[in-house]
């Protein structure tokens, strides 16, 4: 990897957003719906390098790759490819442009025309183009087959006659065949078996070598990621929340995202030597993102408020009763919800966050199963000390007005009456995360986190900035 000055690719506050309007009353009522899929994202690929992009299933990874090449056009923002900005060239100058930048897809299968065979998929670049014809067009298609190890003597074969690795490696071959420096990998080996996958990112860290080639590599296995990159940026909802070298994200300090996807690896990575932390809630909606930090929402380390004397634990804990009331239908489904509502993100998992029932669910027991079934069953007392149970409070909060607001907040729930509840609780613990939008922090060579506990001049267990002042609101994307 090389330290040019103009890196290949500058990114900068790029977003795509797409209108999801949707039928009559939408439009009567002049609603509009956009899904802000990538919402402010900044980065540089540098020459040689690989840049892996990382987050879960939705947070808006194929939209930035595809608006990246302008294969979707992107909302607002600029991509410099050698300091020429992509987004304002005409159609036949991107055509030209798309010589030096391509894409290798997911799904191979979905990707290749099925009538094409082998070696016209391959050549269909090199016609488009005009790069080579007759003979030559023939010497080069099997040239790139053998490079990705393909048999040349397979060239007319069609892509269903080929196993899912062969027919990425066929992928692979079209996007070499214009000799491009740049090629956007979109979850290239996600579709595969591991043995496969391993062939396919040790070919890929081949021709990286044998070509000179830069990678955008976008996956949502970390594993995967920390194998291939140079450097990392870790995605959530719409907006990068962490990047750096590889090995500075994988150590400590991590954005609290970060740290929840790398301690949901199912085996322990050599890198990793913090606790496991536990996400609670779904992933909010791109339509309406939360305001302040976007993770604030599932965040284990949220910040307490400033007018808090609790300890941060404690505080988080009374946040996340807080959270759970709010999003609870009734009572009993304050706790009933829990095996649905929470999920440990996964290495790995693209579970559709809008299906229940094939959402990981927690596989423990839980105590509090009991204030799930029939609260009423229980005394106000015995109802009391399960919510504090449930929710690792103590029996009594050491701060005299916390404790007041908590148990007023476990009467109107032992009355059933949630919304009281979650009033209550929002009123009195309100996290500056929640109004913070966090610019990126250096935490590190050429490391950033967006998260307000990593700003050098805000004191966390006041919970202001040095010259006493709280974290002011802002609607400014400038995370990433
Ligand atoms: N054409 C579209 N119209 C409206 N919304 C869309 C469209 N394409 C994607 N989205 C939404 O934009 C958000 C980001 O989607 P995107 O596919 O970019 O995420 P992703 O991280 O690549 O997810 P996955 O890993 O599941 O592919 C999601 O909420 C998705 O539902």
């Amino acid at each position: 990897m090389s330290d040019s000055v103009e890196p290949v690719l500058r990114v900068e506050g790029l977003k795509t957003h797409y209108d999801s309007t949707d039928g009559f009353l939408d439009r009567l009522l002049g609603r509009s719906r956009r899904v802000r899929a990538v919402d402010g994202v900044d980065f540089e690929l540098r020459e040689g390098e690989t840049l892996g992009v990382v987050g879960e299933s939705g947070c808006g990874k194929t939209t930035l790759a595809r608006s990246v090449l302008r294969l979707i056009e992107p909302t607002a923002g600029s991509v410099y490819h050698r300091g020429e900005d992509l987004t304002t060239l005409s159609s036949a100058e991107l055509r030209d442009r798309r010589t030096d930048l391509q894409y290798v897809f997911q799904d191979p299968l979905s990707s290749l025309n099925p009538r094409l065979t082998a070696g016209d998929v391959v050549a269909e670049p090199l016609d488009v183009h005009g790069l080579a014809t007759g003979s030559e067009r023939d010497e080069r298609v099997r040239e790139l087959l053998e490079t990705v190890g393909l048999n040349p003597n397979h060239a007319g074969r069609y892509p269903h006659e080929f196993s899912g690795g062969q027919r990425q490696r066929l992928g692979i071959a079209r996007a070499l065949a214009v000799d491009p420096e740049v090629i956007v990998c979109d979850e290239p080996v996600s579709a595969l078996d591991a043995s496969v996958q391993a062939q396919i990112l040790n070919l890929l860290a081949d021709l990286q070598e044998d070509f000179g080639l830069s990678y955008v590599f976008i996956a949502h296995d970390l594993r995967v990621v920390e194998h291939v990159s140079d450097r990392v940026a870790v995605m959530y909802l719409g907006e990068f929340v962490e990047r750096g070298p590889t090995d500075a994200v994988f150590e400590p300090p991590h954005h609290p995202y970060t740290e929840a996807l790398l301690s949901a690896i199912p085996e322990p990575d050599p890198l990793w030597d913090g606790d496991g932390i536990r996400l609670t809630g779904t992933v909010p909606s791109p339509i309406d993102p939360p305001d302040g930090c976007r993770f604030h929402t599932r965040c284990p380390r949220l910040v307490p408020g400033a007018d808090s004397d609790l300890p941060a634990n404690v505080w988080r804990s009374v946040a996340a009763l807080a959270r759970r009331a709010a999003n609870a239908d009734d009572v009993t489904s304050l706790t009933a919800t829990r095996g649905a509502d929470d999920r440990t993100i996964r290495a790995g998992d693209s579970t559709p966050r809008t299906d229940p029932a094939t959402r990981p669910r927690d596989p423990t027991p839980r105590p509090d199963a009991v204030i799930g079934r029939d609260p009423t069953e229980a005394s106000r007392e015995t109802f009391g000390g399960l919510v504090r149970e449930e929710f690792d409070l103590p029996e009594t909060l050491p701060d005299a007005g916390a404790e007041e607001t908590l148990g007023e907040a476990i009467d109107a729930l032992y009355d059933d009456r949630i919304g009281t509840a979650a009033a209550l609780l929002e009123s009195a613990f309100t996290s500056p995360c929640e109004r913070h939008h966090p610019p990126e922090y250096g935490v590190g060579s050429d490391h950033g986190i967006a998260c307000l506990r990593y700003d050098d001049g805000f004191d966390e267990e006041a919970g202001t900035f040095e010259d006493g002042s709280e974290p002011a609101g802002s609607s400014d994307s400038t995370a990433g």
